[in-house]
């Protein structure tokens, strides 16, 4: 954990005039400076930090880190006070470093996943696998800190003074292993820069995001980032090659030298998937690494499951553990919480999925995913986001009116938005749909919709365990819901 008494120096910093203070605390909100702190003034997105720095020198701050911009900004008030001022040409970038140092302590073993869908999968499997290797693992991203040691996240990927805090709480409670979630955020704010990684992995890319990345090539290069900056040039890059940009990472994988594993179902795959079979409940899988052929029965829904699979098992192999033993755990990895989710079966054996597809991608993916599994119809509730990506409401309505026989348009977090226009929005992908605002009543209506062999997908929200209607998070969870309906028109049965 943090260590009081550690100097500007002890953190890698060099303030301008040589002073150099025993910092008490690191903190990036004005709000919450104490005494003797190192307040670090960002750029921001609405304001630049730097504002605050009269407020936070005014708590006490010992020391205070900024951009040209924020030194200049603060000028006056940085003249008068004795704090020492460090000048960084990438202050957010010099903070992680800075929080690394100060919580001192990360797991032995790390390794990150990048790509538009799908981390959260992964870096589930990769612990999963770890821990069935009889390793302490936890995967850390939108779903909080799971496995071996539990702790909730407000973030997908934290920013560093919180993830550190965490890195140094997981290491002390004997985390060796730790699978990250890098989300595209995470990356432009630098917020990975001073973790230590054996090994990162590249899922797919398609469209999320574009309220905060201004073009398509700029999401790409955030996400690069994590092989071209944060991954050092001894790690290992585990790539899903069938992905038209996962050429892209291999070739910036071989520009630093980095080793690779190509994940895929093309021949020139180094771990590649060459069949599955689906049932009801699982798929069995023949695959090969590096020549050699596996089979084996995987409890999971979608065939997109099996990619994330084996790209888990790759990360895990590039960080040292013996390929057979990765591969033998596999018929017993376990459902992620909130993605392909049963989550309640009619009296008449129609099922209930729960996922959190909420790009257009990824609802196509699910419900083509799904197809192989049922016999009859699919029916799909699908909404979006409130004060997220526009551009992707009607691509999503398209894509769940393409690939299931019933769409119900219903709201997901509507946020500051009005949830009408967000569902109108949604429905010019899919005119026919049934709109349903009420999301509570949409999956009863769905539930209502299933004859014997037909299957509902409730898309967008997966583990969430909220509503969020203006400022306000109303307690609402897909899952509980979808048995409540079960019960409410099967008589109890879930
Ligand atoms: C859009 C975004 O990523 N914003 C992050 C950004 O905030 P910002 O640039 O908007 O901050 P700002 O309001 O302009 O303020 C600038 C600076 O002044 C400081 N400040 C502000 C007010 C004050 O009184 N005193 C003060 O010191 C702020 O702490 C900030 O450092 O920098 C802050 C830390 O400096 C982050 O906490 C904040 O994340 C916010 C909370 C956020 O919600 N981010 C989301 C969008 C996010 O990161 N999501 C990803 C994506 C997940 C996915 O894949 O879908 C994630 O990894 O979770
Ligand atoms: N390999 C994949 N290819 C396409 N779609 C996928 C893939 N894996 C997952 N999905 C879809 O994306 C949804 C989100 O999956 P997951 O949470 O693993 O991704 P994520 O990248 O962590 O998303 P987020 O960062 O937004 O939480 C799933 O519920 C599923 O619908
Ligand atoms: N991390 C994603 C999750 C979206 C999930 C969906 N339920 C929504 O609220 O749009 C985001 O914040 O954009």
């Amino acid at each position: 954990m943090a260590e009081q008494g550690k100097t500007l120096s002890d953190l890698g910093l060099t303030a301008i005039g040589g002073l150099n203070p025993v910092i008490s605390d690191i903190c990036v909100d004005s709000r919450s400076v104490a005494e003797g702190a190192l307040f670090a003034a960002l750029p921001g997105t609405q304001v630049h930090g730097a504002r605050f720095i009269p407020m936070a020198l005014e708590q006490g701050a010992a020391a205070v880190l900024t951009d040209a911009e924020g030194a200049a900004l603060a000028r006056d008030a940085l003249e008068t006070a004795d704090a020492a001022v460090v000048v960084a040409e990438d202050p957010r970038q010099t903070l992680s470093y800075t929080s690394a140092l100060w919580f001192g302590a990360q797991p032995r073993t790390m390794i990150a996943v990048t790509g538009t869908n799908g981390k959260t999968s992964v870096s589930t499997f990769a612990r999963q696998i770890w821990m069935e290797l009889g390793e302490a693992a936890v995967n850390l991203g939108t779903t909080g800190v799971e496995g071996a040691w539990t702790a909730p996240l407000n973030h997908t990927t934290p920013e560093p003074i919180t993830l550190h805090r965490t890195l140094a709480a997981a290491a002390a409670e004997g985390i060796t292993h730790a699978a990250m979630e890098a989300s595209s955020h995470g990356l432009a704010q630098r917020r990975l820069d001073g973790v230590h990684l054996k090994a990162a992995g590249f899922t797919n890319f398609t469209q999320d995001h574009l309220d905060y990345h201004e073009t398509f090539e700029e999401y790409f290069n955030a996400k690069a980032g994590l092989f071209t900056r944060v991954l050092p040039d001894e790690g290992t890059v585990v790539v899903n090659i069938d992905d038209p940009r996962g050429q892209d990472v291999v070739a910036l994988a071989e520009e630093r030298g980095q080793k690779l594993i190509r994940v895929g179902r093309t021949p020139d795959a180094d771990l590649q998937l060459q069949g599955q079979r689906f049932d009801a409940t699982a798929q069995e899988l023949r695959f090969a690494y590096r020549g050699k052929v596996q089979h084996c029965r995987l409890p999971l829904i979608g065939g997109f499951q099996a990619e994330n699979v084996l790209l888990a098992a790759g990360l895990v192999i590039a960080c040292g553990a013996d390929p057979q033993a990765v591969f033998d755990t596999l018929p017993h990895l376990g459902t992620v919480r909130g993605r392909m989710q049963l989550a309640a079966t009619r009296q008449n054996g129609a099922a209930v999925f729960v996922d959190y597809a909420h790009t257009p991608d990824a609802v196509e993916t699910a419900l083509k995913a799904l197809r192989p599994h049922v016999m009859g119809r699919l029916v799909v509730i699908v909404g979006a986001g409130g004060d997220r990506d526009r551009t992707k409401r009607p691509l999503m309505g398209q894509a769940a009116a393409e690939n299931a026989d019933l769409v119900i348009v219903s709201d997901d977090n509507p946020r500051s938005e009005d949830p009408a226009v967000i569902r109108q929005e949604v429905l010019l992908g899919c005119p026919g749909a049934l709109e349903v605002g009420d999301r509570a009543e949409a999956i009863l209506r769905g539930v209502d919709a299933l004859g014997a062999g037909d299957a509902l997908l409730v898309a967008g929200k997966g583990h969430e365990s909220g509503q969020t209607v203006g400022d306000v998070i109303y307690p609402f969870d897909d899952v509980e819901q979808a048995s409540l309906a079960v019960a409410a028109l099967d008589g109890g049965v879930t």
